[in-house]
């Protein structure tokens, strides 16, 4: 008898998958940067695994005047430059067999007439086949609105008879709580919410998905995941990478915009939601508003004791001197905006109350890392002390870390006897890492997302209330960073970040390491 392989025959299947229907995708903002990068490359990825249904279409549009045949050429190069796996020109082909350009701006009724000239071609082909629709909003969020409204105005919203039509929209989602709700009206009032899907990239990471199991398919965790036995919790979002060419859209935003009210909230929810029912998008997401709802928002006068922002001042990245941002290009002199926030959060319930969580994220620090580190109490009493009062014997609490990236995985720190004659205690750790326990490589994030869009799998996605209480949290963050005036504390680059984030913590707690 064979042993199955380590990707091979899961002890447990999810929900039942939904089916994907032969679909037509329009991307808006179809050869900017997300596009080139991550969609395009995420389309081949799923054609190559014959995941898109038999019936695919591909639309792009944006102002550049281009030929159907331009766009085929332009979206394979940036397919070959940026795929993870080396494209097969036979897949890529077929791919892109008949894709179609429409040319123009956003405001312009001429590119819904165009578009709704090449659906309607798409569904000619199709014969009695009914071709589903989506629009991916791969803009600057600026023109989310006009877009939205241009589709509902041209009868693009809604198919006629049956099939159905969604809307997918690029993050940030609102650049304050007032905009956020504005926006979900505009959105609402063209589509319903179940044709909505909000994106949170860090939700289409294997890693992020892996909480989900490892919190609710392991027995072991649940008993001690509560205000009873930890300590606290540390999210960690690093980067070594400056602002390079984004100034125009990062000074606007800033960090706590830019990745705590979306990516790390969501991890945030992950870690501390009751576990739903079933992983339906409703089940799933009405756990995560519930935790959403039980974190206050700081009171203005409480901001400087729970949030600290800062900087980066020139030093060094992967050896070499980089600038400051203040120097980056096109960022102002007199900028004010934090490339570094950190916050200490409560989720006041039953389960998590008197828990400090620590979030951080910051450019251009020591190193890329994605992680939660979850630090449990003491031992109520050490065993191993000696007679010695003077001398007593500390041990490390416990730490579970997980790690979204690089070097994903699982790891867990223990106190172990030190082999000996006497009875010394040192940590040890136990590690998951998915690279030697799965053998095949991960799908990219934008895989899996623009797969459930087209199926009608919104679980992963955010739903309008929860992106409201994720901006009802920074609210009061935003603004009150935005009355006080700088210049903000500076860090060095590639460092730990700045000093003053110490002054979170509470005293038994330090921050780890980038
Ligand atoms: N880039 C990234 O790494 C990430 C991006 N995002 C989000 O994805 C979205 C897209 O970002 P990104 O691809 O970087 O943006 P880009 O600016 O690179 O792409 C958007 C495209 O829109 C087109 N465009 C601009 N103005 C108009 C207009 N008035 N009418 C028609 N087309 C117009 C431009 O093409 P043309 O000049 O041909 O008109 C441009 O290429 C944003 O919401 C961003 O926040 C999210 C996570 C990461
Ligand atoms: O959304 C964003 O995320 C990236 C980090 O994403 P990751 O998948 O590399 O962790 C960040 O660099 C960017 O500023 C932000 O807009």
């Amino acid at each position: 008898m064979s042993t199955p392989g380590p990707d091979e025959n899961p002890l447990v299947e999810g929900l039942e998958r939904l089916p994907v229907h032969p679909t037509s995708l329009v991307i808006f903002g179809g050869l900017g940067d997300l596009a080139k990068r991550k969609l395009l490359p995420a389309l081949y990825n799923l054609a190559h695994e014959g995941a898109l249904p038999e019936r695919f279409h591909l639309v792009g549009t944006s102002r550049s005047e281009m030929t159907d045949e331009e766009f085929r050429k332009e979206a394979a190069e940036a397919i070959r430059e940026h795929s993870r796996r080396e494209p097969d020109e036979t897949v890529l082909e077929a791919l892109l067999a008949d894709v179609r350009w429409v040319a123009g701006t956003f405001d312009s009724a001429s590119v819904y007439e165009g578009i709704a000239k090449v659906l309607g071609e798409f569904d000619e082909g199709a014969g009695a086949l009914t071709l589903n629709r989506a629009f991916y909003l791969s803009t600057a969020p600026d023109f989310f609105p006009v877009i939205v409204e241009q589709l509902g105005a041209h009868g693009l919203h809604e198919l006629p008879d049956e099939g159905e039509v969604r809307i997918i929209i690029e993050k940030p989602f609102g650049t304050t709580l007032a905009s956020a709700i504005d926006l979900n009206q505009k959105v609402l009032s063209v589509f319903s919410e179940q044709q909505v899907f909000r994106i949170d990239h860090y939700l289409g990471k294997e890693t992020v998905q892996n909480m989900l199991a490892f919190r609710f398919a392991n027995r072991m965790f649940e008993p001690v995941w509560n205000r009873d036995h930890i300590q606290s919790v540390q999210i960690t979002a690093s980067e070594d990478i400056g602002i390079g060419s984004r100034a125009g859209y990062y000074d606007q935003a800033g960090a706590l915009r830019d990745l705590v009210q979306n990516h790390m909230m969501q991890l945030l929810c992950l870690l501390c939601m009751e576990p739903p029912i079933d992983l339906g998008a409703d089940e799933v997401r009405n756990e995560k508003v519930k935790v959403l709802k039980a974190i206050r928002p700081p009171a203005p006068d409480e901001v400087d004791q729970m949030a600290v922002r800062a900087q980066y001042a020139k030093g060094s990245a992967g050896g070499e001197d980089v600038p400051g941002y203040l120097d980056e290009a096109d960022v102002p002199a007199d900028s004010n905006t934090e490339t570094y926030a950190a916050l200490r959060l409560h989720v006041q319930n039953w389960r998590w109350a008197g828990v400090p969580f620590y979030l951080r994220t910051g450019k251009r620090l020591a190193r890329k890392v994605t992680e939660i580190a979850v630090t449990l109490k003491p031992v109520p009493h050490v065993a191993f002390g000696g007679s010695d009062p003077a001398h007593p014997t500390t041990l490390m609490p416990n730490q579970l870390v997980l790690t979204m990236q690089p070097n994903e995985g699982v790891s867990l720190s223990l106190g172990a006897k030190i082999p000996g004659t006497r009875m010394r205690i040192r940590p040890v750790q136990m590690d998951f890492q998915y690279g030697t326990a799965f053998v095949s490589q991960s799908p990219e994030a934008y895989e899996r997302l623009i797969m459930d869009a087209m199926r009608g799998d919104a679980t992963l996605f955010t739903r309008n209330d929860e992106a409201e209480a994720q901006w009802r949290i920074m609210d009061p963050i935003v603004s009150t960073w935005e009355e006080t005036p700088g210049p903000l504390p500076q860090y060095e680059a590639g460092s730990q970040g700045p000093a003053e984030a110490a002054s979170l913590l509470r005293d038994v707690d330090t921050w780890r390491r980038i």
